[in-house]
């Protein structure tokens, strides 16, 4: 219950007096909130009736962060009274340095600077005098740092400013001539007029004397219409100057602005019109990690706080010592000459840093009211802020006599168009896996273009020592265990382009983890990309691979292209490297398939290397290859005791192993081998060699894979890449998945399971091409006689869990054939857990088309 004082004024007057009605418990409340501040009714009452009519009676405006407009502007009055009064007795007109520090705090004064302590960024605060730091010291400012021009750019920002800021500008315009910007990361210095250092920080006048920047008190200027227009005015003096920098791809922006020296006739470019107002810090940058869609400069009231963009919610001045390089001491008050500048209206979120050449630092962050717009991503801001705050100001002790203000503003810089680097990059880049090992790098490694292998490696700490090391100097691939694929993948809204067939991704991210041995994790944050129907490896590959639709206006699925094999979370791939170098052919020399002697990679295939002199897969090799895929009932095949595949339908009752291959390997020399890297026996590894083309396939079958040239038979192609899952994996993320027929991409890799106990089922794995494969993921189906086999190849490990599957051609393949190979479908197999499609291959041998006339008969 609101006692009866509490309606009272100060003068003991009741409010039921003054106001006959009853009185708006609004006002009631300013009066008290006021009161508590030891300011008396009569006081609040003119200047609150004032804000009304300025705020058009929008009262949230004057009741926010406790009525501070409010005192605000009855201190402002009170400034301005005691101003007048002191001309009046003709003390001349204190210096306002010496009158904020003679001036004891009031108290919603000193709210306000606990409040801005409060916020400021750990760094500069620690060097605050109020927090017992000392005193900031003049920066060094170094000409090379000083920022370069661009006229257009200036012109481009003034067409980026909003409606309403242009009318601030016109309320109160004194254009001014170009100045210099900051533009290239503020690094080198082009002026229309090269000025000497000394021209930008000569000693200012005595009369030009500023004071110390001070804390900024957000909403103490334009509580009064002449104070609404001295803020219009310096609103106007920035906007000339204020270049939006934007780069390419990424909607966001930089403002940048050079800042009039306004007091000196020294100063870095005499002012020909308004002088800079005083009392407020000049912001040397402002960051707008996100803009906003132009036009809208409202916050969600509909109001229009036009000094937003120029006062921050949070600030720190730190008073230094003089240590101007030009100048005497007198120089401490001159302001830097350069600034950045926001526009409000599109940006959500300010990054504000602001300083004098004496060292006064102020760091500001403004949020307005746009965060709660739909296009506002505050992860943005998040990351900018963190990577200024660990790029910029951790690591800059601003007590360091070496402290300069202009290099904290082009690191800031620096930091920020990176961050915009980087995204521009992920917009535009399919995913970047780094090799597990990569061979390239090794000092008998392959040679740079063709150089790849397996992107596994060792992750439990199961890794050799010895190796360990030369295993860990590159990452390792891993996909985080959050990252079910299925999970973190968004399907693409598709958009079809004239010439172009792109995914037009929605903002999903998702995490590719790359670990190394020392168990490093680091997530990396990828959009989906764009594919480029010139090249859908988008470089990632030796060659190009182009895009084609002659067909429809469908577009590709939606998936990352991938050059090697990554690994999912689970997926045991650990071997030991230094296992490898014991049976491996160290003393071989040059290349291995011109040696008299085959090295011990031939042991794999018989004494015998599988690759001919040509590259090619030899004849009798390449026969039984297929004649195992063919006909695998007339070859060995393994029954598991205990199959992992069964054991992974978590079914109750585990059923009998089906059978799997024994399969025939090739073993490649690698870098571990003595052998160059020109070595005959290094195929797979090399990558891709010929041309392919993405297409779509009439008959029904979606995408396919057609060769742009002709091959000979044995030719390698490419290797199925996608994510080395287990077999659990697989079958949990296809349980999960809406559909089993989007999970149409992965392969099981039993090749060796024969020659095994029970296998664990870390040790049971496949490859899943659905979110992240390389071209081979749109080989299509044909039974029986298809023109690619699929061999595997072990590179790295003599460990048969995990190998390279690779694919040759089984027959001369000319120009513009469609590539296929026999996926093994048993079409009848109606437990599997990926739903077997209807065959539409064309083969005369389709088991499909058999099965269905069987049936029909
Ligand atoms: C590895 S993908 C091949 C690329 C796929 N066509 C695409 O558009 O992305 C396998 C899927 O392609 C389709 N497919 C492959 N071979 C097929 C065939 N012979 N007949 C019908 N559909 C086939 C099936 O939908 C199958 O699940």
């Amino acid at each position: 219950m609101l006692g009866s004082s509490k309606f009272c004024n100060s003068n003991g007057s009741n409010y039921s007096k003054r106001y006959p009605m009853a009185p708006n418990p609004r006002v009631a409340k300013a009066f008290r909130a006021m009161k508590v501040l030891g300011i008396s009714e009569e006081k609040v009452k003119p200047i609150l009736k004032n804000l009304l009519k300025l705020y058009d009676k929008n009262w949230e405006l004057i009741e926010e962060e406790n009525y501070r407009a409010l005192a605000d502007a009855i201190f402002d009055q009170e400034e301005a009274q005691v101003t007048e009064q002191k001309k009046n007795t003709d003390r001349g007109v204190m210096d306002e340095e010496a009158r904020v520090h003679e001036e004891p705090e009031r108290p919603l004064k000193r709210l306000r600077l606990r409040y801005q302590e409060g916020h400021v960024s750990p760094s500069v605060g620690n060097s605050s005098p109020r927090l017992g730091g000392t005193s900031l010291r003049q920066p060094k400012v170094e000409e090379a740092e000083l920022p370069e021009t661009c006229p257009q750019q200036q012109s481009q920002d003034m067409t980026d400013l909003s409606q309403s800021n242009m009318e601030n500008v016109r309320a109160g315009s004194h254009p001014l001539s170009p100045q210099p910007l900051i533009r290239n990361k503020g690094k080198q210095a082009v002026s229309h007029k090269p000025l000497s250092i000394q021209e930008r920080f000569e000693p200012s006048q005595p009369d030009s004397v500023s004071p110390p920047i001070r804390l900024k008190e957000k909403g103490k200027e334009p509580l009064s219409p002449q104070i609404a227009q001295r803020d219009k005015r310096a609103f106007s003096e920035r906007t000339p100057h204020a270049v939006h920098l934007r780069e390419p791809n990424v909607d966001r922006g930089i403002v940048l602005l050079m800042k009039q020296q306004t007091h000196s006739s020294h100063a870095l470019i005499k002012p020909k019109d308004e002088p800079v107002t005083d009392d407020m810090p000049q912001p040397i940058a402002v960051i707008h990690p996100e803009p906003l869609s132009k036009g809208n400069s409202s916050n969600e009231n509909g109001s229009i706080r036009e000094h937003d963009g120029f006062e921050p919610l949070v600030s720190q001045s730190v008073h230094g010592e003089d240590r101007n390089v030009a100048g005497p001491a007198s120089s401490r008050e001159r302001r830097t000459n350069c600034e950045l500048v926001s526009i409000v209206d599109k940006s959500p979120a300010n990054l504000e840093i602001a300083s004098s050449p004496s060292g006064d630092v102020k760091i500001s962050l403004t949020c307005n009211s746009a965060l709660g717009r739909p296009d506002f991503r505050m992860p943005s801001i998040d990351t900018v802020l963190k990577m200024v705050e660990d790029k910029c100001l951790r690591s800059y002790k601003v007590l360091d006599p070496n402290f300069s203000v202009m290099k904290l503003m082009k690191d800031m810089c620096d930091c920020f168009l990176e961050l915009g680097t980087e995204s521009a990059n992920e917009s535009q880049e399919t995913i970047d896996v780094t090799p597990a090992i990569d061979l390239s790098k090794q000092s008998n490694g392959l040679d740079a273009l063709g150089a790849r292998g397996m992107t596994f490696g060792p992750s439990n700490g199961s890794v050799d020592t010895q190796c360990a090391a030369e295993a860990s100097e590159s990452q390792i691939p891993r996909l985080p265990p959050s990252s079910s694929g299925m999970d973190d993948w968004t399907k693409a809204n598709k958009d079809n382009t004239e010439n172009s067939c792109e995914i037009d991704e929605e903002k999903e991210q998702t995490n590719l983890v790359h670990a190394n041995s020392h168990s490093l994790v680091v997530v990396e944050q990828r959009q989906l990309a764009l594919h480029d129907v010139n090249d859908i490896a988008k470089g990632q590959e030796k060659v190009l691979i182009s895009l084609v639709n002659e067909v429809n206006n469908e577009c590709l699925p939606s998936f990352r292209y991938i050059p090697q094999n990554v690994v999912f979370h689970n997926a045991n791939v650990n071997f030991s490297l230094a296992q490898i170098g014991e049976n491996c052919c160290l003393t071989c020399f040059g290349n291995c398939l011109s040696s008299s002697a085959p090295c011990a990679c031939a042991h794999e295939t018989g004494g015998d290397f599988a690759y001919t002199l040509e590259g090619l897969v030899k004849e009798d090799f390449l026969e039984e290859c297929i004649s195992m895929s063919r006909d695998p009932q007339k070859h060995n095949l393994f029954y598991c005791k205990e199959c992992p595949l069964e054991r992974s339908k978590k079914d109750d009752i585990i059923e009998p192993c089906k059978g799997h291959l024994v399969r025939k390997f090739i073993k490649e020399c690698w870098w571990k081998c003595g052998c160059s890297k020109q070595c005959g026996n290094r195929v797979v590894q090399r990558g891709i060699n010929c041309n392919l083309q993405v297409c779509r396939i009439p008959e029904g079958k979606g995408w396919g894979l057609r060769t742009l040239e002709d091959l000979p038979k044995g030719a390698f192609v490419c290797e199925y890449v996608g994510e080395i899952l287990t077999n659990a994996e697989l079958y949990k993320r296809i349980s999960q998945s809406p559909s089993s027929e989007e999970h149409a991409y992965p392969v099981l890799l039993d090749a060796n399971w024969g020659s095994e106990g029970v296998l664990k089922d870390e040790e049971a794995l496949c490859l899943d091409a659905t979110y992240y494969g390389n071209v081979a993921r749109f080989i299509n189906h044909r039974c029986f006689d298809s023109n690619l086999v699929e061999i595997p190849v072990e590179v790295e490990t003599p460990d048969h869990h995990y190998y390279h599957l690779a694919f040759f051609t089984t027959r001369k393949v000319e120009a513009l054939e469609e590539l296929t190979w026999d996926y093994g479908i048993d079409f009848d197999d109606h437990d599997h857990p990926v739903k077997a499609f209807k065959c539409q291959c064309g083969s005369e041998f389709c088991r499909n088309i058999k099965r269905s006339s069987k049936r029909l008969v």
